[in-house]
């Protein structure tokens, strides 16, 4: 960008701060727990270039040190990075440290069946992170995500802002996705949410739903398609079952989440203004001090504004469900 009097400017985002340029510090990316989750998420983070360091932190240093050998074999074809298995006092400098450490579900298991043992862990590591990355902004994937999004604010004593869970970013992408191939469509061009938990209790916002701004029953009038709400209500089951299906057939499930922690950690570092469903730390649906996901604006201060979205009173009562699902679960919670 050139000014007035024809010198260079740094290019600046929305709040202010300078954007990603040649001239910028070298932007370092920690992230804790090298499993599925982890690995495929450095990869994702390796191809997409926004990381100048990415360092991979593991309690199994051996998984950590051979993901980073293998990763460092693909930065040729990709983008100068510098990836290394590292300690947490690596983590200083890290602009985000995003934590997939703790097990994940087996076949028949909940989110919340999970929630015991990786209390436990973010007990341990979430204060050896803020020993060393003070500054950071936290991007948790580890399931339950809401509870353990709570968690890691109460444990790190980071401000709201700070504290972002991947929350529903995935589930709304499972269902942009399915509507999207419903309705012969771009994903991209569907505008739908899924809000609340990411869990049992989360909720497709369908008074708000849009396809080039038209309602989708405009739309299907408008495209010459049946407004079928049966095959609309199958998509929102697809989508809240698809971890399950996908365990069931997998064993795990890795790229969508990393794609979405990929694209949270863009939209933080491109200070972009983007609404993402993300999950944090509010009153949300009139209960305190509990974690789940609505639009909320993310931008290079981390997790600006949570939107007050115009639900309708159905929507309102599932959401205030979904809030108190959780704050239950969070109630648990032992920090003494
Ligand atoms: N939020 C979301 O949308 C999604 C969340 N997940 C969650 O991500 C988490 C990780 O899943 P996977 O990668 O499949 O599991 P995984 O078992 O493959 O990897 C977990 C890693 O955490 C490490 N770990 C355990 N304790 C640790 C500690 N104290 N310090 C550092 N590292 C530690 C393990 O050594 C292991 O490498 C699970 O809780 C899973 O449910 C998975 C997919 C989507
Ligand atoms: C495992 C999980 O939370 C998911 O894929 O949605």
């Amino acid at each position: 960008m050139t000014s007035m009097n024809g010198t260079m400017e740094t290019p600046v985002g929305h709040t202010g701060k300078p954007l990603l340029t040649k001239e910028s510090k070298p932007v370092k990316i920690a992230i804790v727990g090298i499993g599925n989750v982890g690995a495929t998420t450095a990869y994702a983070l390796l191809l997409s270039g926004l990381a100048a360091d990415i360092v991979l932190i593991d309690v199994n240093e051996k998984k950590a040190q051979g993901e980073a050998m293998d990763l460092n074999h693909a930065v040729p074809f990709s983008h100068p990075t510098k990836i290394w298995a590292g300690h947490y006092s690596d983590c200083e400098g890290a602009a985000i440290v995003i934590i997939a450490a703790g097990i994940n579900q087996k076949p028949g298991q909940s989110r919340m069946d999970l929630l015991k043992l990786n209390f436990g862990i973010f007990k341990s590591i979430i204060p050896e992170i803020v020993r060393y990355a003070s500054d950071s902004i936290l991007l948790i994937a580890t399931n339950p995500v809401d509870v353990l999004t709570y968690a890691s604010w109460k444990l790190s004593g980071f401000p709201t802002n700070r504290v972002i869970g991947s929350g529903t970013a995935l589930d709304t992408a499972r269902f942009r996705y399915l509507l999207g191939q419903y309705y012969e469509v771009d994903p991209q061009s569907v505008h739908a949410d899924i809000i609340g938990e990411h869990g049992e209790t989360e909720l497709p916002v369908w008074s708000l739903a849009s396809i080039a701004g038209m309602r989708l029953e405009d739309y299907c009038r408008e495209a010459g398609k049946d407004f079928d709400s049966k095959g609309m209500l199958q998509c929102f089951h697809t989508t809240k079952n698809a971890a399950r299906d996908i365990i069931q057939l997998k064993g795990m499930t890795d790229y969508g989440v990393a794609a979405a922690l990929v694209r949270i950690v863009e939209t933080i570092l491109r200070d972009e203004n983007t609404l993402l469903t993300v999950s944090t730390v509010g009153p949300h649906a009139g209960v305190d001090d509990v974690c789940l996901s609505i639009p909320t604006k993310v931008n290079r201060g981390g997790a600006n504004h949570v939107l007050k979205v115009m639900l309708n009173s159905e929507e309102q009562k599932a959401l205030l469900k979904s809030a108190e699902s959780v704050k239950a679960a969070m109630d648990t919670l032992n920090f003494g």
